[in-house]
């Protein structure tokens, strides 16, 4: 599978945020966004995740050397700024909605969520109400919901922002094994992630620039 942009524009309200963004990640791929605040990255990863619609251009999962395309949320993913969890609900409640409601993308399975809160070091707290959390294991818990679907593509809008060294390691490592099974990522990001192979993507309002590998 390849993830494929092609001549993407946004708009938020009434103004143009970006033109002309193109992108391909095969399988394994990283790209991290870069560009100053209010440059477009949270725009143009709500516009691959499906949340906002192009103003222009396409972004497709295609699969069988072009032969078959799927729109790219199908396949995907995202992590927000928020967590996208019920406050009154247990984390099993959240995470049993999310399993349900996203499902397995074919050719892989999610975890269970006793595996996918072992996962991000929170086994034994699945029962208590989300609101109950601090709010870093609020954040774990909002990562765990990438394990208990298989998606291909994960979309991360700053993931790790305020959360400890250790959340940081511990979602580095889960990043870092989706990759290895042959996954996508994109994510805005400041923190390393374990994509020092990553692809970088300048964000620059109506300019950008693709760069070759991360230092
Ligand atoms: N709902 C909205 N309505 C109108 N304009 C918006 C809306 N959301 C964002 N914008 C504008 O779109 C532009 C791009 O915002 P975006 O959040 O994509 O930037 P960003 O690069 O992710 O920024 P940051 O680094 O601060 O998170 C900004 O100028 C912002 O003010």
């Amino acid at each position: 599978m390849r993830l494929v942009a092609e001549n993407l524009a946004a708009k938020r309200g009434e103004d143009l945020i970006f033109v002309n963004v193109s992108f391909q990640l095969a399988a394994g791929e990283a790209m991290v966004l870069t560009g100053r605040n209010g440059s477009g990255k949270s725009t143009l990863l709500r516009v691959v995740a499906g949340l906002l619609r192009p103003e222009r251009g396409r972004v497709e999962a295609v699969f069988r050397d072009g032969r078959e395309s799927r729109p790219a949320r199908e396949v995907s993913h995202y992590l927000g700024h928020r967590n996208a969890m019920k406050q009154e609900l247990t984390v099993i409640e959240n995470l049993a909605f999310w399993q349900a409601y996203l499902g397995d993308f074919e050719g892989g399975e999610g975890r269970s969520i006793a595996a996918a809160a072992d996962a991000v070091g929170l086994g034994g707290i699945t029962h208590l109400p989300f609101g109950y959390l601090s709010a870093g294991q609020q954040r774990r818990f909002a990562m765990a919901k990438l394990l208990v679907a298989h998606r291909p593509v994960w979309i991360l809008d700053e993931p790790t922002a305020a959360l400890d060294a250790s959340a940081d390691q511990m979602f580095a490592g889960l990043v870092h094994e989706h990759l290895a099974n042959g996954g996508i990522a994109i994510a805005a990001t400041h923190q390393p992630l374990g994509l020092k192979d990553a692809k970088t993507l300048v964000m620059k309002g109506f300019e950008y620039r693709e760069t070759g590998e991360m230092a």
